[in-house]
């Protein structure tokens, strides 16, 4: 693979330590992925400074609301041209149909199906019934129709996701290098390696390279394997 399909999670409090950070690891990673954590803190102005780093952003803003108003966060974000945005599968097809015209020509759209970190009894609890697996498949499939251009799945499913949907964009996140560290919050993990070998289209590294000692040494490391 040419490009390296590795987006690095800044899920860090502080600004200037996550822009040194992307920095750093520039030449080892093929794009920056901000969440929640950073985009509550650092909003709009935040977004703009990671852009500096010169590397396409992925806005992870998990939205999930009702049609309107998730077009109009859409279209909001416009001005910080992302090249890829999630919302979740959950909020149903119009919800995602609307969010897909509303992002624009160079925007994919992605849905989140089953977090990497819920397993079965987590489902369960929430009313759902089945494994992470077949959920995963069926908002899969949801997302499809609903025109979006992917899915974020974890590295158990992305395989069975990508015999249904050939040509998808797939993002796999919950991922520990094989020497790694700690799960930590996720249950459904595999490798980058094992993920890339799966048919994902973008690897979400976090904490094994943010967290690492060296990090990067982490993200070459990472780089190598794959
Ligand atoms: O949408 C995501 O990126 C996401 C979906 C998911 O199911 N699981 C998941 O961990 N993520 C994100 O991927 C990153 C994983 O971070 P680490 O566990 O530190 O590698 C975090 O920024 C999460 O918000």
């Amino acid at each position: 693979m040419n490009h390296n399909p590795v987006y690095l999670a800044l899920d860090l409090p502080r600004l200037d330590a996550a822009e040194a950070l992307a920095r750093k690891v520039a030449g080892h990673i093929g794009g920056i992925k901000l969440g929640l954590e950073f985009f509550c803190a650092h909003g709009h102005h935040g977004v703009l400074e990671m852009h500096k780093v010169g590397l396409p952003i992925f806005l992870d803003l998990k939205l999930h609301d009702i049609p309107n108003t998730v077009a109009s966060a859409m279209q909001a974000i416009h001005v910080l041209e992302p090249a890829i945005v999630t919302v979740h599968a959950a909020g149903g097809r119009a919800m995602m149909e609307d969010a897909k015209a509303a992002a624009g020509e160079r925007c994919k759209v992605v849905a989140v199906t089953v977090l990497t970190s819920l397993d079965e009894s987590d489902l369960a609890a929430t009313g759902v019934g089945g494994n992470p697996h077949d959920q995963a498949l069926r908002l899969a499939d949801l997302a499809h129709s609903a025109g979006l251009d992917g899915i974020v799945c974890s590295g158990h499913e992305v395989a069975g996701v990508r015999k249904q949907w050939k040509d998808g964009f797939f993002v796999v996140p919950g991922l520990r290098p094989s020497n790694g560290k700690a799960s930590g919050d996720q249950k459904r993990t595999v490798t980058p390696r094992e993920a890339r070998d799966a048919g994902a289209s973008v690897l979400v590294v976090g904490r094994p390279i943010s967290r690492a000692e060296d990090p990067l040494a982490a993200a070459i490391a990472i780089e190598a394997t794959l």
